[in-house]
């Protein structure tokens, strides 16, 4: 694990206080949050005020936090990635000096997140604490400054747009096969149904990457705005190079109250559908055996994960169909209460979405026999896709959702980025269906990224 104070942008004016040289961690970090008027500019209101193109982002809806800058930076690695990171910054929030004047989920101290699908993956997990954060709930809002020093004053100078490089499209985008070509892919799914049939494990979840060139440098705020206007009722991050739109919530904690959307179980929704043929879709779905043998894995695995840390819980009986612009989903919004004895602390957001990780929406049933035969098979690294991503606050409580129908950014050469997707195989699955529903999947981010 590694923690590193990152020092300011080149460019800024050497010797202010919150100037911070690597190594020099051990100073704490100042935070201040004050309540702004932000105009209301719809669902982009957000991430409109990004002003460069390493923006942070956790928006749905308008609502939501965005950063820019970074205070600290914590990077970890292998299986303790999520202990190591939560350890750092509750090391970080000890000595930290905190003015909070509007008292919030995402006011105080934040720290963005994402990490790895795998432990054994090269990309670990990442945990980036801005400089600048700006929040919206409802009719509130704020903005909190953080630095390892007096730093900025929290004030909307911040959000001149005068500090903001213009956002420029990609581009030309091309597109070339990932580690394994679209045509090799069902193979794979093919070999996985076998295992399935033959009772080796119950569920397996195969992903399939490609990659993208684009004309341009690519600026990832072109791409949350694309994806937050048109997919209102995903959750758009942007953590670390990892960016999209994800309709999956691992886990919100929130004053004892926790909540995870589940989904698994997909049906495509074609470009130009209309309201009554979706409907018909949505019922299909709702009655495909296959699609609810899918669904019930992945809500059990969230419903035995949560359970240890729960005084009750509400798991529904049925799912929903949540509609979504390029496929629908069967959706278990699943809730409990905490179980927080006064005497100690309760599990931090980022511990429960340890444990929760990796629910069999994205790994499997059994979890170790389908995380085994996914490293054996799928043919990829997966990096930080399917891995949790979201935000912790100073109390623990925070949002993780699933970094699905999402892309990383390329950190050595700006104009690449590998596409992620993936689906549920269980012993009912067609290889060629399969493909078709990760084309679905991959539509927002060839979306987004096209324009
Ligand atoms: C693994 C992905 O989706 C998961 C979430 C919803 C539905 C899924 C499915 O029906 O297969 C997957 O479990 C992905 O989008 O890459």
């Amino acid at each position: 694990m590694s923690a590193t104070a990152v020092p300011p942008p080149a460019g800024r004016p050497a010797g202010r206080r919150d100037d911070v040289a690597p190594g020099s961690q051990t100073r704490p970090l100042v935070v201040r949050t004050a309540a702004i008027d932000l105009p209301d500019g719809g669902l982009t209101t957000l991430v409109d005020l990004l002003p460069d193109a390493k923006p942070l982002a956790w928006v749905r809806r308008g609502d939501g936090i965005v950063g820019w800058g970074e205070a600290l930076r914590v990077t970890t690695g292998g299986e303790t990635r999520f202990a190591d990171a939560d350890a750092a910054w509750q090391a970080v929030l000890e000595r930290a000096v905190v003015r909070d004047d509007v008292r919030l989920p995402g006011t105080g101290p934040v720290a963005f997140g994402s990490f790895a699908f795998d432990a054994t993956s090269a990309d670990g997990g990442v945990l980036v604490v801005p400089r600048v954060v700006v929040g919206r709930r409802g009719d509130r809002a704020w903005i909190t400054t953080i630095s390892s020093g007096l730093g900025a004053a929290p004030t909307t100078a911040l959000l001149d747009p005068a500090h903001r490089t213009p956002v420029t499209g990609p581009g030309a985008v091309t597109e070339a096969d990932g580690a394994v070509a679209a045509a090799d892919w069902p193979a794979i799914v093919a070999d996985a149904v076998a295992r399935i049939q033959a009772g080796r494990l119950e569920k397996v979840v195969l992903a399939r990457d490609v990659v993208a060139t684009t004309g341009r440098a690519l600026d990832p705020r072109w791409l949350l705005g694309r994806l937050a206007a048109a997919y209102e009722t995903t959750w758009t991050f942007s953590v670390g190079g990892m960016v999209g739109a994800t309709p999956e919530l691992l886990v919100r904690s929130e004053k004892g109250l926790v909540a995870s959307r589940v989904l698994a179980g997909t049906i495509r929704r074609e470009p130009g559908m209309t309201d009554d043929d979706a409907l018909l879709r949505a019922a299909h779905l709702a009655r495909s055996s296959k699609d609810l043998e899918e669904h019930e894995h992945a809500v059990v695995s969230v419903a035995r994960a949560l359970e240890p840390f729960c005084t009750s819980m509400n798991v529904p009986e049925q799912p929903f169909v949540l509609h979504l612009p390029n496929v629908m989903h069967l959706a278990s919004d699943v809730t409990g209460v905490l179980d927080r004895p006064a005497d100690r602390p309760g599990p931090s957001s980022l511990a429960l979405a340890a444990a929760l990780h990796p629910s069999a929406a994205v790994c499997g049933t059994p979890t170790a026999p389908a995380r085994e035969l996914i490293r054996q098979i799928e043919g990829m690294d997966r990096g930080r896709y399917a891995g949790p991503v979201g935000w912790t606050g100073s109390d623990g409580d925070g949002e993780w959702g699933i970094a699905l129908r999402s892309a990383r950014l390329d950190d050595t050469d700006p104009r690449r980025v590998r596409l992620f997707a993936g689906c549920g195989v269980v012993a009912a699955s067609d290889p060629a269906a399969e493909l078709a529903e990760s084309e679905a999947k991959l539509v927002p981010m060839r979306w987004a990224l096209r324009g």
